[in-house]
């Protein structure tokens, strides 16, 4: 049994304001498996719909079409079963100010039936760094403080199925990395994971297999490793002061002087540096490197619209 099933999902949010406007289409027939154990990523450009995903996932929002289970409960029938299974990291800092860290959690065990939790307790504090802030007020915590506090309220009990909403956004490198390490640890005794982020460098490193959704649709649903190797092989970076010539420009990625251009192999490699030349382009610092999955990532997201269903298996990737 899978893990979580998202079967033909879909959201439509109605018109907000003037009369006349369209209904908005958040989430268009999704279909998903995560099995048991998988660490799963879930990327998309600022308003594909991952976080109208998750919320329905957690029972916070309704889909308008399909179904959507967690270890076979069903999210809306079931859902406080469904809810037992899930530990939800969310995007937003939300704590009560008056309790302290350990009384945060104690709650929180509480709501979930759990009374003896303290050892468990202990286990989270001390593995999220937390140990010396167990009786800190929750609004003397730093930002990055009360987030951990966060994760360790998702975890109190114990759930087979974590999931991250973008748990690193603006957090600094030390606690992106405790967290990491944490939750890394916990998918290796068998917890499933499902995390957003816009760090693709993360996805790229953590995930087994990814979702990648954009304007509500899954547009590719792969192992993180043949998404890789799928992708356009090479990318030719560079520095120009020059313009480049359209066809070029319309295949790159340009930041300041810094430009990016994918290339299929050394045959494209060639053909990329000859049009450089013959339309005078001066090129500095250039370097061939293997494509990564941001590459990978903006391949995807500006290929043309899709025509056909998206897919609901693992069997490629659609351009
Ligand atoms: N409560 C709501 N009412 C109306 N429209 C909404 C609501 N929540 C989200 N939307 C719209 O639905 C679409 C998907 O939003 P969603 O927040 O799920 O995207 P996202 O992928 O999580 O984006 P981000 O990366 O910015 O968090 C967006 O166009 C958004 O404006």
């Amino acid at each position: 049994m899978p893990a979580i099933s998202f079967q033909s999902v879909s959201k439509v949010y109605p018109a907000a304001g003037k009369s006349g406007a369209a209904p908005l289409k958040a989430l268009d027939n999704v279909s998903f498996d995560i099995e048991e154990g998988e660490f799963f990523g879930l990327l998309g450009p600022n308003g594909a719909g991952k976080t109208t995903l998750i919320s329905i996932l957690a029972g916070l929002a309704r889909a308008t079409a399909g179904t959507v289970k967690v270890h076979g409960y069903d999210v809306q029938q079931d859902f406080m079963q469904a809810r037992r299974h899930l530990g939800i990291v969310p995007q937003e800092l939300v704590f009560d100010p008056f309790f302290t860290v350990r009384e945060a959690l104690r709650f929180q065990s509480g709501y979930f039936g759990l009374h003896r939790n303290d050892d468990w307790i202990d286990e989270l504090l001390s593995g999220l760094g937390l140990a010396d802030k167990a009786r800190a007020n929750m609004r003397q915590l730093s930002g990055g403080m009360k987030r951990r506090v966060l994760v360790a309220q998702a975890l109190v009990h114990k759930p087979p199925v974590i999931v991250l909403d973008e748990p690193t956004a603006g957090v600094d490198v030390e606690l992106r990395q405790t967290l990491w390490q944490f939750v890394a640890a916990l998918n290796r005794k068998g917890h499933t994971v499902l995390l957003t982020t816009h760090y693709l460098e993360e996805a790229e490193a953590l995930c087994q297999r990814l979702a990648m959704l954009k304007k509500g649709q899954v547009i590719a649903l792969e192992r993180t490793s043949t998404l890789l190797n799928n992708a356009t092989a090479n990318v030719l970076y560079f520095k120009t002061d020059n313009a480049l010539p359209p066809e070029l420009a319309a295949q790159a990625r340009t930041t300041g002087r810094i430009v990016e251009l994918p290339a299929s192999g050394p045959a494209e490699i060639e053909a990329h540096l000859a049009a450089l030349r013959q339309a005078g382009v001066a090129v500095e610092d250039l370097e061939i490197r293997k494509a990564d999955l941001e590459d990978v990532f903006i391949q995807l997201m500006n290929a043309p619209a899709i025509a056909t269903p998206p897919p609901t298996t693992t069997a490629g990737v659609l351009s």
